[in-house]
């Protein structure tokens, strides 16, 4: 089956033009004015609207086993509703328990992700250090296509990297040619502060910001820079939610180091009076790490990705029901942490961003798709239209309107963070790998569709930071 989209703008990281633009066999074939396609093709009229590349999730969780529970939203449901929303390919997550076999870790999520309906990808975190650990990166990145290694610096008592495990690592990264990403947030001050809400009788939901102030995370960031500086190697510093750790990321990069920052489309646009909320249900829905900050923070959110001190846009999309949540009922500390947003990422984005001016429509495709694809080396295969590329494609209708909502969404969880919102900007039409999967509100999803993308190692940042490291090498005084 072949697809022809007719009259529409396509609309890149760096070009707005008028073409039309024809798939084959999962390809982009050819990108031009009235092109003669077989006259079997599938055509899609998109007059008025917009053709951009699929959207890149660089941050979801789907079916996390996690505090005790496991994420609601499956490898194919959760990628089906990001199918729905435009996001074409996500980037999961392989958390090994500390202790546990990387590659085992691997295989487990390989077996799960299967089911997927759309593409996929995998960071593997590093949650534990000893020789095996070394081996298996190497085995990862060469033999099985990852080329971006996690860290968690919170999580105390869990998942938690400590500042050993982050240089070895990070080490171990730079040699293999991938790149290191942490969740910065200090998990020793969390794990205080959590102790001291509890102790003063703060169980409710209002007691996760309590401990985890912005100072938790601004100091994990700069900490992690720093230590990226020390070692020469680049840094992808995940959910960045506050002007502490952008701050840190900005400072970094006005001094030329190679540090990127994702924000989540949930911290740009949801503040923390929903941990106020009378009803702690409707408040424990909002527990995620880090947590939805004030507006001043969201401000300056915005800002980042506009001067381009952030690049790239996610959701970490890891859903948890009000059952699941009720776990912390009476502590807080037990409350899943996590929530969703993988369908609605592009147009909440699109809203707040483009129909206010933040954003021009080319910088929306590039922190929705782009920029993802060249710092995880995926660029232009994916998040790109051009001859070659991967058929991901979204046209992307600007008048469109949804109101958002938990009763019609696609996500399998009971609740939407972003509830009620009206949108102008979505996705009239999804096609994942050359197949037409979501038109006008009609979602052909297939179970099992959706491929794993390996992901080569030493994208061309590497070459920079060699150089650096050579023009910098240190010497010793009889070596002269
Ligand atoms: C465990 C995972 C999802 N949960 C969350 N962000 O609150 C993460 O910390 O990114
Ligand atoms: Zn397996
Ligand atoms: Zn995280
Ligand atoms: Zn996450």
């Amino acid at each position: 089956m072949s697809i022809i989209i007719r009259g529409g703008t396509v609309v890149t990281a760096d070009m707005t033009f008028a073409a039309d633009v024809y798939c084959d066999e999962g390809k982009i074939v050819a990108i031009g004015d009235n092109l003669d396609v077989p006259e079997n093709a599938e055509c899609i009229d998109a007059t008025g609207q917009y053709i951009i590349p699929g959207g890149i999730d660089p941050h979801t969780h789907m079916q996390l086993p996690f505090m005790g529970t496991v994420a609601s939203d499956d490898f194919y449901t959760g990628t089906a509703a990001g199918l729905a929303g435009g996001t074409t390919t996500i980037i999961d997550f392989v958390i090994p328990a500390p202790g546990q076999s990387l590659i085992e870790a691997f295989h487990q999520w390989q077996d799960w992700a299967s089911k997927s309906a759309a593409d996929y990808s995998f960071h593997v975190a590093i949650t534990w250090w000893d020789d095996s650990v070394y081996e298996d990166m190497g085995t990862l990145v060469n033999e099985y296509g990852v080329n971006s290694f996690k860290h968690f610096m919170a999580y105390k008592n869990a998942i938690m990297a400590d500042d050993e495990t982050l240089v070895k690592s990070f080490r171990r990264s730079m040699d293999l040619g991938a790149i290191p990403t942490v969740h910065a947030e200090n998990g020793e001050l969390v794990f205080q502060l959590q102790q001291e809400m509890l102790s003063q009788g703060i169980t409710g939901p209002e007691g996760h910001p309590l401990s985890r102030p912005p100072a938790v995370e601004g100091e994990a960031a700069n900490r992690a820079i720093r230590i990226a500086e020390v070692m020469n190697v680049p840094i992808y510093v995940v959910h960045v939610s506050c002007k502490e750790s952008l701050e840190a990321i900005t400072r970094a990069r006005n001094e030329g180091q190679l540090v990127y920052g994702e924000v989540l489309a949930g911290h740009l646009l949801v503040d923390d009076s929903v941990y106020r909320h009378p009803n702690s249900e409707f408040a424990a829905a909002h527990v995620m790490s880090p947590p939805f900050r004030s507006k001043d923070h969201q401000a300056a959110l915005w800002k980042g990705l506009q001067s381009g001190n952030l690049q790239t846009t996610a959701t970490d999309h890891c859903c948890f029901c009000a059952d699941q949540k009720a776990a912390g009922k009476d502590d807080f500390t037990k409350i899943p942490n996590g929530t969703a947003g993988v369908e609605d990422r592009l147009a909440v984005l699109w809203d707040a961003g483009v129909n206010t001016g933040r954003l021009t429509i080319n910088e929306f495709v590039a922190a929705t798709s782009t920029n993802a694809a060249k710092i995880f080396n995926l660029y232009p295969r994916k998040g790109s239209v051009s001859v070659g590329a991967d058929a991901d494609l979204v046209v992307w209708d600007p008048k469109g309107t949804r109101t958002i909502s938990a009763k019609t969404h696609h996500q399998n969880i009971d609740f939407n963070i972003f509830e009620g919102r009206t949108v102008t900007g979505i996705p009239s039409h999804t096609i994942s790998r050359g197949k037409l999967v979501w038109a006008n509100g009609v979602l052909n999803a297939v179970r099992g569709a959706g491929q794993y993308v390996e992901r080569p190692p030493f994208n061309p940042m590497f070459d920079a930071l060699t150089k650096h490291a050579e023009v910098n090498a240190p010497t010793a005084v009889n070596s002269d």
